[in-house]
């Protein structure tokens, strides 16, 4: 996290998750939250979660941002959001054009939309997977919020995947990863340098 803030990143997730390699506790999140505060937004990451358990970690992580990577349908969304009074990022699994229906529905009540790969059969994850779609797909997309892009992100494909699709912004989780869930500083580095269209010394 600490190079991720160094090099003035807008946003840092923090995933809440138990299957995933990237889970963190509520007071290992707490603590990297308060590194984070001030410096970039914070973001909460958290699949199909009871009130209870969001409550939780805003109580105790203080997140600028949920970002919602299950099914919570939109009724859920505008309930969380009157509770928690925190902005939503709701992410939607892409592989195909029908797939960027649901966008409108849940663009009219979430602050953000955030567009990820579908998983690959078998993994248990919903986002994380280090894999992409076919970024086209997005380029003609009329919605009335910016959004946002992952899945399967890395240093070489990053500027062509802002091009094709015209996201606003970017999220990358694998493509700055030396093995799964382990974040590698140099990595990101050279990430955050491309998605800048800037070329790093030495390379
Ligand atoms: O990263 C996870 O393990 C994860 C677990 C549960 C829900 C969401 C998760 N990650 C979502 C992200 O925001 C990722 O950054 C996004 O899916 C892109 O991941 P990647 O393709 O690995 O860059």
């Amino acid at each position: 996290m600490r190079t991720a803030l160094d090099e003035g990143v807008d946003m840092v997730g923090l995933v809440f998750f138990p299957k995933s390699p990237r889970h963190v506790s509520l007071s290992a999140a707490a603590h990297l939250a308060d590194m984070a505060r001030g410096k970039a937004e914070i973001v909460a990451l958290t699949v199909n979660m009871d009130l209870d358990g969001l409550s939780r970690i805003k109580e105790l992580v203080r997140p600028d941002w949920f970002q919602l990577h299950g099914s919570e349908p939109v009724e859920a969304i505008a309930a969380i959001k009157v509770m928690h009074q925190v902005k939503i990022m709701k992410a939607l699994a892409i592989s195909e054009l029908a797939d960027l229906e649901q966008a409108h529905m849940y663009g009219a009540v979430a602050d953000r939309i955030l567009f990820d790969a579908k998983p690959p059969s078998g993994s248990e994850l919903p986002g994380g997977n280090g894999v992409s779609f076919d970024w086209t797909l997005l380029k003609d997309l009329d919605l009335a919020k910016p959004f946002m892009l992952s899945g399967g992100l890395t240093t070489e494909n990053v500027s062509e995947a802002i091009e094709q699709s015209g996201a606003a912004a970017i999220d990358v989780s694998s493509g700055v990863e030396r093995e799964k869930g382990v974040k590698d500083s140099d990595l990101i580095r050279r990430f955050v340098a491309a998605a800048r269209g800037v070329t790093v010394a030495g390379e």
